[in-house]
């Protein structure tokens, strides 16, 4: 079943953010990043090898949730839906990619970085979406900032994010997750260095990034209580108190 960008965004604290050149590294890097506690993948269509990596990530490596990124054009989403993503992510929000990502059948995690597309997001029905690009657009004050008029929007911080400030993002009560490319380093797959990837995701993965964020010490028993909700991103909500 497909699932709900809230699903996909409550997987994982950390969505790695893949640029694949060589079909052939799509399905060991896919299972360096699960390895490593990553299961949701974003394959970026900024490749020609992007949507074959999809396919074969989709044939070979059930355990991982991917999804196609870089949705920038309306014949994109079909594209993806046909290479077997299970959702989209776009750098943008407009009223003809929202249209197009629904007639494909995926659900859509656009990016925004103002309040009028939080708006336009709004009026299709979507609280999921990427702050995009994160960093340029003031971070973590920002976000603090857009929780006033939206409380009950849900970000995704994209673009910037970094091991050093992951963590700052993580702790807001209006993130639930973050994206990244620091998982998957052009050197690690040029060199098909899967052990390195397994240990980059390995540093990001679980809940134990979002305790630190929450600024709880590390509590096996605070922490096995929220494991079996049936909702992992209230179960972040719910360490963050
Ligand atoms: O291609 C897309 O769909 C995008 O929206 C851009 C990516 O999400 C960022 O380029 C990732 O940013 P970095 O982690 O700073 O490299």
């Amino acid at each position: 079943m497909t699932p709900t960008i809230a699903e996909v965004m409550g997987r994982a604290p950390v969505i790695p953010v893949l640029e694949i050149e060589d079909r052939a590294q799509a399905v060991p890097l896919a299972r360096a990043l699960v390895a490593g506690g990553l299961p949701v993948l974003e394959v970026t269509l900024r490749t020609g090898a992007a949507l074959e990596a999809v396919a074969a990530i989709r044939r070979e490596v059930p355990e991982a949730l991917v999804g196609v990124g870089t949705v920038t054009r309306v014949g994109h989403c079909r594209e993806a839906a046909d290479a077997g993503a299970s959702f989209l992510v776009s750098p943008g929000v407009t009223e003809r990619l929202l249209a197009a990502a629904e007639a494909a059948g995926l659900g859509l995690l656009p990016g925004i970085a103002t309040a009028s597309e939080i708006i336009l997001a709004g009026e299709a029905g979507l609280r999921h979406l990427k702050f995009f690009p994160a960093e340029a657009n003031g971070g973590t004050a920002a976000l603090r900032a857009l929780r006033g008029p939206f409380p009950d929007v849900r970000f995704c911080p994209t673009g910037g994010v970094r091991p050093q400030n992951f963590l700052d993002y993580l702790s807001l009560p209006n993130v639930l997750c973050v994206g990244g490319s620091w998982l998957a380093p052009a050197s690690a797959l040029a060199a098909g260095d899967w052990d390195r990837i397994t240990d980059l995701a390995r540093q990001v993965s679980g809940e134990r990034p979002r305790a630190l964020a929450a600024g709880q010490p590390w509590d096996d028993d605070a922490l096995s209580s929220v494991a079996g909700e049936e909702d992992p991103g209230a179960a972040a909500e719910d360490l963050r108190g």
